[in-house]
């Protein structure tokens, strides 16, 4: 599959400017069961004024219950899954092809949407990015969130009236493949040799009050819109991510105490537009 920055001769080619600058971007707020997921995508579609589609509410009827029984979902139970995320996001990105009658030439909301989906694996972003990270259709980012296996026990028995149980916290960890975010030169001395995925961020949770997550989601999808904006008007390489330019001032986000890699950088420009 194409990465992310492979794309952007396509878009180069084949997207025209003023299209590139409509085209709607996604934003998936992933991660393992209780890592706040709902309660961040609320916050920065509230703020942003995008509409929000929950991934908990397309999984089938047939997962759910497994899921309730403590039966962790396979690969096989999570590809249709994943393609209903898509189509839904999709479907609430994009602006209309024809606007109500009495909002003129206006979009009602514009183009994008926050969506929650643990999207643990990288083979599943990757199905993501397959069908959402496609010049001209779409920008797809991810705000990956985790935290300590001991933390989400915690969060998931306070929990009331969720099928997700504290059985299902182990798998959920084992099976999240955090994103690495930078290619820090480093791969020699901590044997981490996994591709980078620029187009995610990682934000840690453990005892970071949720509304604090919630601030740090909404600056991470602000200086991602930065420099899709900017990358957009200038290059028009809106699929492209450069981490470089996601770096600012250091204000930040803290990082936890070993490996993970995270967010960074406070965008040097406070003013925030969708449609660069
Ligand atoms: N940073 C945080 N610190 C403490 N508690 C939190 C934090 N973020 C969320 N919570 C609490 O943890 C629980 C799970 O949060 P939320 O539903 O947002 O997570 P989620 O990732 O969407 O969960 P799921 O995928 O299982 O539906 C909620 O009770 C929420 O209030
Ligand atoms: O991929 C998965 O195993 C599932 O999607 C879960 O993560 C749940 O949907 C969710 O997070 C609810 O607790």
């Amino acid at each position: 599959m194409e990465s992310p920055g492979e794309l952007v001769e396509d878009a180069n080619s084949s997207v025209h400017d003023t299209d590139r600058l409509h085209v709607p971007r996604i934003f998936i707020v992933a991660g393992p069961a209780a890592t706040g997921k709902s309660t961040v995508a609320k916050g920065i579609a509230a703020t942003y004024g995008l509409p929000m589609v929950e991934g908990d509410d397309l999984h089938s009827k047939e997962n759910i219950e497994k899921m309730s029984q403590g039966q962790p979902l396979t690969d096989e139970d999570r590809w249709g899954w994943l393609q209903e995320i898509s189509s839904a996001s999709l479907a609430a990105a994009s602006p209309p092809t024809s606007p109500p009658e009495e909002l003129g030439s206006a979009h009602p909301h514009p183009p994008g949407c926050i969506t929650t989906c643990s999207a643990l694996k990288k083979s599943y972003r990757d199905l993501l990015r397959d069908q959402l990270s496609v010049p001209g259709l779409a920008v797809l980012r991810f705000v990956f969130l985790t935290a300590s296996e001991e933390v989400l026990l915690q969060r998931i028995e306070e929990r009331e009236n969720h099928y997700m149980k504290k059985n299902m916290v182990h798998s959920q960890i084992v099976t999240a493949e955090v994103p690495r975010t930078t290619d820090d030169g480093n791969d020699e001395d901590t044997g981490d040799e996994r591709e980078v995925e620029p187009d995610c961020r990682v934000i840690w949770t453990d005892e970071v009050a949720p509304e604090e997550v919630v601030e740090k989601g909404i600056e991470v999808v602000k200086q991602m819109m930065l420099i899709d904006g900017s990358q957009g008007s200038e290059s028009g390489a809106a699929n492209d991510i450069d981490e470089g330019e996601a770096e600012g001032p250091e204000e930040e986000l803290e990082e936890p105490e070993g490996e993970l890699e995270e967010s960074e950088g406070a965008a040097e420009v406070v003013e925030v537009e969708l449609e660069a």
